[in-house]
């Protein structure tokens, strides 16, 4: 069993990690309906776009500092009872915004959340701003933009997520070098809904220290000696990948196939609820796939911490727990 593997969690939206039965809650405190995404205390869609749609509608319903606070706390207690010592969480102020949620009180309500959990648990967190792709090029420098003033110390990153099939990663090239100029950590949703290509425009014209996802590359072999050869991080997800039929079973994810190529590759659930999934889940089917010992999952929460977008002395001391 991998219960007992200290994890780290890289790629993981705070908005998709709501649980059907907090959404239902979150939709009785607000009176809303959520009968056409959550069904059984299951969210229903069928594809990416109808996907968005329930992450859209889950996110819709935070929309104070406390809801926030609840929603980082309860995922990060979550992960930490599977025992994970780190988390990066994808932050959307474009959602916080619908929801009527100034990006200050948003940032706080989640630092609350993460402070409380820290206290509960003694887990670290970190924030990382994302743009939404489908929302077009303006928005995701907008988001850039904020992400560069630097408004919260626990926000050490930026990324975009969204639509992979919307645009051309060219289109928001600007955005990402607003961010990297601000020295924020980089990172970009790739080679998941779309192919090869994807993953090769955003090495070409992001140049991120991590892809979420990436591992439509596999489609390339140069493309993916590229990649082991410059080191960047992929942020695999392997449960959303099989969710959303991005491959259709275990044994034809390429995450080993990755990993043997010199790939560094992590492990992560990106939005656990809609995919069946956790952290504690993701190692647990990696050890069931590939045979991975304890010393091997180990090794990929060293590879987590490494390429966390974190301060020195925090990711030494996150180390020093896994030695
Ligand atoms: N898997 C995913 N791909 C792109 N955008 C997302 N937003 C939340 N989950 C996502
Ligand atoms: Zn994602």
């Amino acid at each position: 069993m991998t219960t007992r593997i200290k994890k780290a969690e890289l790629h993981c939206h705070i908005e998709g990690a709501a649980s059907p039965a907090l959404v239902k809650a979150q939709a009785r405190k607000y009176n809303a309906d959520v009968s056409g995404f959550i069904s059984d205390d299951a969210y229903v869609w069928s594809d990416f776009t109808e996907f968005l749609v329930a992450y859209d509608g889950a996110a819709s319903l935070f929309r104070s500092e406390e809801d926030y606070a609840l929603l980082a706390r309860t995922y990060l207690e979550g992960i930490a009872a599977e025992n994970a010592i780190y988390a990066e969480i994808f932050v959307s102020p474009d959602h916080a915004a619908a929801a009527g949620l100034s990006p200050a009180a948003y940032f706080d309500g989640l630092a609350d959340g993460i402070a409380a959990a820290k206290a509960s648990t003694g887990i670290e967190c970190r924030m990382i701003i994302v743009g939404v792709r489908h929302l077009g090029a303006e928005k995701v420098e907008a988001a850039a933009r904020l992400a560069s003033s630097r408004p919260h110390p626990l926000i050490t990153g930026f990324g975009m997520a969204g639509e992979e099939r919307f645009g051309r990663v060219a289109d928001f090239a600007r955005a990402f070098d607003i961010a990297r100029d601000a020295g924020l950590g980089i990172t970009i949703h790739a080679g998941e809904l779309a192919g090869a290509e994807s993953v090769r425009d955003a090495l070409d014209h992001v140049r991120p220290a991590r892809i979420g996802h990436g591992v439509r590359a596999i489609e390339d072999k140069t493309l993916v000696q590229r990649i082991a050869d410059t080191g960047v991080v992929l942020e695999v997800c392997p449960g959303s990948n099989l969710a959303l039929n991005v491959f259709p079973d275990i044994a034809s994810h390429p995450f080993d196939r990755l990993r043997r190529a010199g790939v560094k590759v992590t492990l992560s659930s990106d939005d656990p609820p809609h995919f069946g999934s956790s952290i504690g889940r993701e190692y647990q089917m990696a050890a069931d796939a590939w045979g991975y010992d304890d010393a091997m999952l180990t090794g990929i929460t060293r590879t987590s911490i490494e390429a966390a977008f974190l301060d020195e002395p925090t990711r030494a001391f996150l180390l020093g727990q896994l030695a």
